[in-house]
């Protein structure tokens, strides 16, 4: 399966009187993977609850394969666009197994059995987010990390074109996390990604879209805009960005704000 083309165009989304994002335009090409970025409050849920159809723009258009998101039949939308955000739910009482077999559901039809070709996904989902050995789990016992790695591999089992996850690393330990970010990377899907952890964003992420206070302040290839500049900007931090020298992605360092814990440049040993 191929991605999806998204095309957000000009979405501005409201709640009450209160603008959540205001005009924001972002495409994802097929099969490249997309990383939200920005402060807390910046808008990068929100952008992704409307296009995975939660919250309705007010203006604007997504796009999804040149169709508008919001007129595709629902059957449809759930066969092209799986979603692993945080406020999931209704998995109570089911074991893990039967969690990432809900991914399942919108390939077949009412009362249709699992088919040995669904029990391969299901297997292979699991396995690809080291959920193998939690299988037979009640899903509600699972600790954070473990739950979350199992709605990923529920949403890997729907095999969409168009993978939207919000926050995917949360709970993970570090080797989780590369582990999740590695089989997106991997995926032939168009992947949309919020993310905090601005050096997993760069090495994972094709291009990076900013959001600050609702609007995209910088989009482009990670070591384009990750800059000391924007970072200041955009979160009010001091840091230092390098190239990796065996990643070849940028690595930002963000120095502490305080000052005693920070070497002065001309005392650096390596500097000299
Ligand atoms: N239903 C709502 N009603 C009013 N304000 C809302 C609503 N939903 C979100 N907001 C506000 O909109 C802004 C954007 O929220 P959003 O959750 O999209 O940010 P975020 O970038 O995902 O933040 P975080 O990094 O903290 O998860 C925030 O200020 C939030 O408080």
């Amino acid at each position: 399966m191929t991605g999806t083309e998204l095309v957000v165009d000009g979405v501005t989304l409201t709640a009450g009187a209160h603008r959540l994002v205001e005009d924001v335009s972002l495409t994802a090409r097929s099969g490249e993977v997309i990383g939200l970025v920005g402060p807390n409050g910046s808008g990068k849920s929100s952008l992704l609850r409307a296009v995975y159809r939660v919250l309705r723009p007010a203006t604007g258009q997504i796009g999804v394969d040149g169709t508008d998101a919001w007129s595709l039949p629902a059957r449809r939308l759930a066969r092209t666009v799986a979603a692993v955000v945080q406020e999931s739910g209704g998995e109570f009482d089911l074991t893990v197994l039967e969690v990432v077999a809900m991914g399942r559901t919108p390939h077949k039809r009412l009362l249709d059995g699992d088919t040995p070709e669904d029990a391969d996904l299901i297997r292979s989902a699991l396995a690809a987010v080291d959920g193998t050995d939690l299988a037979h789990r009640p899903f509600d016992r699972l600790s954070g990390g473990e739950r979350q790695r199992v709605l990923i591999a529920r949403a890997l089992a729907q095999q969409p074109s168009l993978l939207v996850l919000d926050e995917p690393t949360n709970h993970l330990d570090i080797r989780h996390q590369l582990e999740v970010l590695g089989t997106l990377r991997r995926l032939s899907a168009t992947v949309l990604v919020a993310l905090h952890d601005l050096n997993l964003a760069a090495y994972y992420c094709d291009r990076l879209y900013v959001l600050c206070d609702g609007k995209v302040t910088a989009s482009g290839p990670p070591a384009d805009i990750l800059t000391p500049r924007l970072l200041a900007e955009v979160y009010d931090v001091t840091s230092e960005v390098t190239i990796h020298p065996r990643t070849g992605a940028p690595q930002v360092t963000f120095l502490p704000q305080t000052p005693h814990l920070t070497t002065p440049v001309e005392a650096d040993p390596s500097s000299s």
